[in-house]
C-alpha cells in the first residue's frame, strides 16, 4: 500500500496525519499505525490521526496513540487537525467536527487554533492530586523542582499502579506565576514523556482553578514544547466554554509504501 501523510506539531506533541475521506486506511492495523509512529523504524509521532468524511460536520478525527491503539480525545491533535483541514481547503477560519467525545468547534487563525472542548462537571479533588476527563483522563499533581523531576518513571508508576488497565495521564505541575503553570506530562499510549498534552493542560488549568491556585478564567501553560492558553467559564463547580489555544504548524509531507 502506497500512503501519502503529513506530519503536523502542536506544541511539540507530533502527528502523523492522513487524509482518509478515501476510506482506504486499514483501520484496524494496530501494528501499522505503531510502526508508521516509531520513531526510529517509522515516520515517528505520538500519534496517527485520520482526516475522515462526517455528515453532520466539516470532517470526523479518529485518534491512535504511538502503541497503535485507538484512544480518546487529543486535545493538540484536535488543533492539528483543523490546521490539516484548512491546509486541505475543507476548513475556513470557522468549523466544526466530530472526534470521539463529541462536536468541536473550532477558529483557525494563519498557524493558531482555538479549539473548544467538552464541558467538565466531575472533578475528583484528593489530598496531593486531582482527577477529571477533559475528553481524556488525567491526574493532575503539584510538585517541587519541575526541572528535575523524573517524569517518565513518576508517571508510569502511577499510569500503571493507580489507574490499572484503562490508564490515565499523568500531569506534574509547578506554578510559575499569576494564573501561569509549568507542566510535564506522561502520555498513556506513548508511554512517555511529551512535549505537551492538549487535554493534560486543560486538565490542569481546570484542576488549578477548582483547588484555588488560579483565580482568573484564563490560564496560561508552559510545557516543554512551548505556550498553551486555556480559558473557561465556571458556575457551580462545572466548567464550559472551555478553549485551548496555541500553534499548530504544518512540519512535512511524504509517502510511503508499507506492506
Ligand atoms: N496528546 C493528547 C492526548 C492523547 C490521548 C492520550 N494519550 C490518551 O490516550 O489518553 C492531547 O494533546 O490531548
Amino acid at each position: 500500500m502506497h500512503l501519502i501523510f503529513h506530519k503536523y506539531q502542536g506544541t511539540g506533541n507530533d502527528f502523523v496525519m492522513i487524509d482518509n475521506r478515501r476510506q482506504y486506511f486499514p483501520k484496524n492495523d494496530t501494528k501499522l499505525v505503531a510502526r508508521l509512529c516509531d520513531r526510529k523504524f517509522g515516520i515517528g509521532a505520538d500519534g496517527l490521526i485520520l482526516l475522515e468524511n462526517d455528515r453532520d460536520a466539516d470532517f470526523r478525527m479518529v485518534y491512535y496513540n504511538a502503541d497503535g491503539g485507538e484512544s480518546t480525545m487529543c486535545g493538540n491533535g484536535g488543533r492539528c487537525i483543523v490546521a490539516f483541514a484548512g491546509f486541505l481547503g475543507i476548513a475556513g477560519e470557522q468549523t466544526d467536527f466530530v472526534a470521539v467525545d463529541g462536536m468541536h468547534h473550532a477558529v483557525l487563525k494563519e498557524d493558531r487554533v482555538r479549539l473548544q472542548m467538552s464541558d467538565v462537571d466531575i472533578i475528583e479533588v484528593f489530598d496531593n492530586y486531582v482527577f477529571l476527563n477533559t475528553g481524556s483522563p488525567h491526574h493532575v499533581q503539584e510538585i517541587n523542582d519541575i526541572d528535575n523531576f523524573d517524569v517518565k518513571a513518576n508517571g508510569e508508576k502511577l499510569r500503571y499502579g493507580k489507574y490499572g488497565k484503562g490508564g490515565s495521564n499523568i500531569n506534574f505541575v509547578s506554578p510559575s506565576g499569576n494564573n501561569v503553570f509549568r507542566v510535564r506530562t506522561y502520555e498513556r499510549g506513548v508511554e512517555d514523556e511529551t512535549l505537551s498534552c492538549g487535554t493534560g493542560v486543560t486538565a490542569v488549568a481546570i484542576a488549578m482553578h477548582r483547588t484555588g491556585k488560579a483565580t482568573g478564567n484564563t490560564v496560561t501553560l508552559d510545557t516543554p514544547g512551548g505556550r498553551l492558553t486555556v480559558s473557561f467559564e465556571e458556575r457551580d463547580g462545572k466548567y464550559t466554554n472551555v478553549h485551548l489555544e496555541g500553534p499548530a504548524t504544518r512540519v512535512f509531507q511524504g509517502e510511503v509504501d508499507v506492506l
